[in-house]
């Protein structure tokens, strides 16, 4: 039922179009490939035998070039399109509509070769041109109601090349309907591409694009494509290509096939890069053309015919040396003509002797800038470097806490210093030390005893910390780098700090409040700055390092921006992180991994005062709570960027350690959290079993807030027996009056129930059952249910105060035979903890003669032990405090 009306749906709605570009559909749906092939063949021939079949002689017409013909017009949601061997070809094509004494009406900033071919039809082919400023279409008003001119065409661009100047299609087109409706509108879309504007839905007539720029996108092919609706415009295209004989060649209609399906994926990236570089070249106080800018003149036109401001921006430095030099400096920016090339981002200075020819008013200072797909911050360096080695601007405050460049004025007059709050989009920082050089954290990993996924939704949830930790090293560098290493996930990456992207951090995260009360639970991380962190900061290779990374950087970023109000003042560090934890088994390794990240960078940065050790070396309860939740905050957030959306109670046990009743605040009712204090003598064992069975708690979460709002009749009432189970256990775990073993096997019994309804919501799997049968079984009899996010990870199994230690040795044998990993753990122990850390032994040897070294474990240790190894080597630093 539900697949029919999805089916149904995506048959009656048109692709998006990034699809449509990327999918080519057969022009004959009759005709199907031999070999089914999904690229489209070549068909290098001139000619086809015999008579009378689709295709005879490739002038006319090659299978090749009708499959890119057939795919243009699909994605300019076109009638008509053709394929010819240039954008000018193209031009020449349109012009040929014209008659000896027909008159033209285009704009005054038009591209050079187009003008060219104007100059040409003047004076071999009787048409004249009328040159307007087609920014303001009143202009064109006059001409078009003068009976005397015989105007046939209007030829119009935008924006305009090379200065980006916007001309309103639709109302032009509106106009020429109005008053000369018999006149073709034509337009020059080239840099836009059908991508970004479609003119034909805009009511013009013509469009023609140079499919040498964007469309192909690789600068290895030249070629024109025309398209249209009219069928009468269109029949006198066909004629003249085929007269003229300039279609396509198929091996080039193949490559343009090819490099239109990529179409949007570049211009997204060419697009995202040319924003940064125009605000970059913006706040240096040139004067910048670029209709992504919102003070550019005509942005508010261009954003209602266009859907992007393209990826060509121009600007004027002042003096035509200084250009010559800007141009002659930059070495990644290459000197070309052309534009929409991936890989070859370039500059141009306007040519002087083409724009005075065509008496074209423009700055000879003009530098044109055509953006590729390289690092942004590749470019915005290069070109950095070439404005410095021009002279164009200079570094000022050098020593200041952040470096700011100020621009030259070319006359040797005074210019305002600029401090760039960002430069291309990336603050220019300046790494300082962090307040502690060397200091690590731990925190607990938690087993949730009853009301997993209910608690996301406002159920009442009662989990434990668990005695396997994980371990957060944070340690001063000085090379202006924050690196981050996860040995136990093979992942190391180290950053350049004035690299990062902190034009991003979100203001809401870096007041002064923020360092005292932390995040606010409702606060949700910015997508567009974690989609920019995965997408171009962290390596890609598996989804665990990069969920991870994500959040580290994400509250690194914006703790440096918090401190220094809003200006970064970011510490060079290094971070390693290890864990007792099985990774997404269930048991709290990310809110682990959350809440010792949170407090290292908390502790290091010097945000929260270090606790004073107590003698003992393990201060219990040594933390402030008002800390504690400082911590908490942070690691939700954390936990956030890592889960999508967590009810918050796993960090909250990482944090504060113990057992509790936890339920988060939902639709106006508030959270609670009570703590369940430990039971003198009535402590309970459990054992924890891992499946082994990989998972991602995000996606469980995230079904079964999809099952709750698509069959809410089903959810809702098993949420609500679950509420009912966890109140059961919680009197049951706070009661010191119930009868010991009535208790146990109370709780035996909510465990059973509770793990049923985890099946229900769609969150088992047979591994977990088959640990259940296991325990359940002769001779042992024990109840089990999953824990944490099911679908494989964890199960807990209740073990009651009779069970005898050889019985449970034998239970875990059992489970260890069918590939299962067990632990055994107190629940409710300590919450996060921190320590400062000495200089390792060899650092010691070198200043004080190796007088300490006893006392402080080697640090090579900690990257390289595991388990119960580096739990000892961690609880062997001196000096812990805990929550
Ligand atoms: N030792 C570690 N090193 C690096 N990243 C870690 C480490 N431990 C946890 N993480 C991060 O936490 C993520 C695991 O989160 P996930 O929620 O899937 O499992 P879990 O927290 O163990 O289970 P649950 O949330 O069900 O208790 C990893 O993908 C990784 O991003
Ligand atoms: C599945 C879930 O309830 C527990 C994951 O350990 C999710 C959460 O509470 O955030």
């Amino acid at each position: 039922m539900q697949l029919t009306l999805l089916a149904t749906r995506t048959a009656a709605r048109p692709y998006r179009f990034a699809t449509q570009c990327a999918t080519v559909d057969n022009p004959d749906p009759q005709h199907k490939d031999q070999y089914g092939s999904s690229s489209v063949p070549i068909y290098q021939t001139a000619t086809f035998k015999g008579m009378g079949g689709a295709y005879d002689y490739t002038r006319s017409g090659n299978p090749t070039r009708s499959h890119l013909e057939h795919h243009i017009a699909k994605i300019s949601n076109a009638r008509h399109a053709f394929a010819v061997t240039s954008g000018m070809g193209a031009l020449d094509v349109i012009f040929r509509l014209l008659k000896p004494g027909d008159e033209i009406i285009a704009g005054n900033d038009l591209y050079g070769g187009s003008n060219r071919l104007i100059g040409y039809l003047k004076t071999h082919g009787g048409i004249t041109t009328h040159h307007v400023d087609t920014t303001d279409p009143s202009t064109l008003v006059p001409l078009l109601q003068d009976p005397s001119r015989k105007v046939a065409m209007v030829l119009l661009e935008s924006p305009t090349n090379p200065l980006l100047q916007i001309a309103d299609l639709e109302t032009i087109a509106r106009l020429v309907r109005t008053h000369r409706p018999e006149a073709l509108v034509v337009v020059d879309n080239t840099m836009m591409s059908p991508y970004l504007c479609r003119p034909l839905e805009l009511g013009c007539d013509v469009v023609y694009d140079s499919g040498t720029k964007y469309l192909s996108g690789h600068h290895d092919l030249m070629a024109g494509v025309i398209t249209c609706d009219r069928d009468d415009v269109a029949k006198g295209i066909a004629f003249t290509i085929n007269s003229i004989g300039n279609g396509l060649s198929p091996f080039d209609a193949f490559l343009l096939l090819r490099g239109v399906k990529t179409l949007s994926l570049r211009i997204d990236k060419q697009q995202a890069n040319s924003v940064l570089i125009a605000q970059y070249l913006d706040q240096l106080g040139f004067k910048v053309n670029y209709p992504g800018l919102p003070s550019h003149r005509g942005k508010a036109v261009h954003d209602r015919i266009a859907s992007g401001p393209g990826a060509v921006l121009s600007f004027e430095t002042g003096d035509v040396a200084m250009s010559e030099r800007i141009v002659g400096s930059a070495r990644l920016w290459g000197i070309s003509v052309s534009f929409g090339c991936i890989n070859f981002s370039h500059v141009s200075r306007t040519k002087l002797s083409c724009f005075k020819f065509y008496k074209r008013n423009l700055p000879e200072d003009l530098i044109r800038l055509c953006v590729g797909i390289e690092d942004p911050q590749d470019l915005v360096d290069d070109l950095e470097a070439a404005l410095l080695e021009a002279g164009a601007v200079r570094v000022v405050d050098e020593a200041g806490a952040r470096a700011t460049l100020e621009r030259v004025r070319p006359d040797g007059g005074d210019m305002k210093a600029v401090e760039l709050k960002s430069v291309g989009g990336q603050e220019r920082v300046k790494a300082g030390r962090p307040a502690l050089e060397r200091v690590m954290t731990s925190a607990p990993g938690k087993v949730i005893l009853f009301g997993e996924h209910a608690v996301v939704h406002g159920v009442t949830a009662i989990a434990g910390a668990i005695d396997l930790r994980c371990y957060c090293l944070a340690e001063a560098r000085s090379d202006g780098q924050i690196s981050l290493d996860l040995p136990d996930l093979g992942y190391s990456q180290s950053w350049d700090l004035s690299t990062l992207p902190w034009h991003l951090v979100d203001p809401a995260l870096t007041s002064s409040s923020c360092l005292k009360t932390g995040p606010k639970p409702d606060q949700a991380p910015s997508t567009e700055l974690l989609t920019l962190l995965a997408n171009q900061f962290v390596h890609q290779d598996q989804l665990k390092a990069v969920q991870a990374a994500q959040a580290f950087l994400y509250l690194y970023m914006h703790l440096a921006a918090a401190q220094g109000a809003g200006a970064p003042r970011p510490a060079a560090q290094s971070f390693t992180v290890r864990s007792g934890l099985p990774i997404s088994a269930g048991l709290g390794s990310s809110a682990a991994f959350s809440v010792a990240v949170s407090s290292a960078l908390l502790y290091s940065h010097g945000v929260l005062p270090l606790p004073s050790s107590s003698s003992s070396g393990d201060a219990k309860g040594g933390i402030d709570r008002a800390h504690a939740d400082l911590v908490n905050a942070h690691a939700f957030l954390a936990e956030k960027v890592i889960h999508g959306t967590p009810s918050g109670i796993d960090n909250t046990v990482a944090t504060l350690g113990g057992a509790v009743a936890f339920r988060r605040a939902v639709k106006g009712r508030e959270g609670r959290l009570d703590v369940i204090e430990p039971q003198e003598g009535r402590g309970i064992r459990f054992l924890l079993t891992d499946t082994k069975v990989a998972r991602d708690t995000k996606t469980l979460v995230a079904g079964v807030a999809r099952r709750k709002l698509e069959e809410p009749d089903t959810i809702n009432p098993l949420f609500d027996s679950i509420q009912r189970i966890s109140d059961s256990a919680h009197s049951l775990l706070t009661s010191s009056t119930v009868d010991r073993a009535a208790q146990l096997a109370e709780l035996a019994q909510l465990v059973d129930q509770n793990h049923a309804h985890l099946v229900s919501l769609g969150v088992g799997h047979a591994a977990l059952e088959a640990v259940r049968s296991t325990t359940r079984g002769e001779p042992w009899g024990l109840a089990t249910k999953l824990t944490g996010a099911g679908g494989g990870g964890c199960a807990v199994t209740v073990v009651p105060d009779d069970f005898s230690d050889d019985s449970l040795a034998s239970l875990r044998s059992a489970l260890a035979s069918s590939g299962f990993e067990t632990y055994s753990t107190t629940v409710g122990g300590r919450g996060f903890g921190v320590v400062a850390v000495p200089p390792s032994s060899a650092e010691v040897d070198e200043a004080e003669g190796g007088a300490e070294r006893s006392k402080v474990p080697e640090r090579r240790r900690f990257d390289e032990c595991a388990g119960e190894e580096l739990a000892r080597w961690a609880e062997g630093v001196e000096g812990w405090v805990r929550a």
